[in-house]
């Protein structure tokens, strides 16, 4: 497909309007980014997620964890959590993030993707404690997955493949103007492992 073919440009903006996402594609070795998925698999606290759908509480097959430079308590998808601090390997991929997208982050959100029967139905990252228009930077380490934006308004779509060792960032009023999602796919069965690094409000 045409869209998988697309070479990164860290500096092209993937939105038509309304926000930026740049992909930076890989920004780790395969040999650094498998050692990475295996490490992130044995050692972060792994834990089922919950969701509300249509009022009823559910208990997702996808795993979540949340790091952070302070015990920040977050709200999401309806619980709250308390972050756990960064591990070496989190500290240390953040400092990289940091230094492709030009911006700190203070938080990680972790996401665990057993299979591609897994996904993320549309959201966009806006929770309150969360900067406003801040960036937010992810990080993908496996199975390669279809990641995609739909415009609120217009319903635009605009479709990316997120590489094993890739980075993506969304910025600006992105999160106020575009959903995303990962979309479950029965073409893929490996796990796969995201990190979001997000910037909490400090007050
Ligand atoms: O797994 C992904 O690539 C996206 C995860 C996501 O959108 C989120 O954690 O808010
Ligand atoms: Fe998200």
């Amino acid at each position: 497909m045409e869209l998988f073919e697309r070479e990164a440009y860290p500096s092209k903006n993937w939105l038509p309007h309304d926000g930026t996402v740049n992909y930076y594609g890989k920004i780790f070795e395969l040999l650094e980014a498998d050692r990475l998925f295996e490490i992130f698999l044995a050692t972060i606290d792994w834990q089922p997620d919950q969701a509300v759908i249509f009022g009823k509480t559910i208990v997702t097959k996808r795993k979540v964890a949340w790091y952070a430079e302070k015990s920040f308590p977050y709200r999401y998808s309806g619980t709250t959590k308390v972050a756990l601090p960064w591990t070496e390997e989190l500290r240390s991929i953040k400092e990289l993030a940091e230094k492709h997208s030009g911006e700190t982050y203070n938080s990680c959100l972790l996401n665990l993707y057993h299979s591609g029967e897994e996904g993320m139905a549309w959201h966009s990252d806006g929770e309150t404690e969360l900067k406003k228009d801040g960036s937010i930077a992810s990080l993908s380490f496996g199975a390669e997955r279809k990641f995609s934006f739909k415009h609120k308004q217009t319903k635009e779509r605009i479709d990316l493949l997120l590489e094993n060792g890739s980075l993506l960032v969304m910025k600006g009023t992105t999160q106020t103007h575009w959903l995303h999602r990962l979309p479950p796919t029965k073409k893929v069965n490996q796990p796969r492992i995201n990190l979001t690094f997000r910037q909490m409000e400090e007050n």
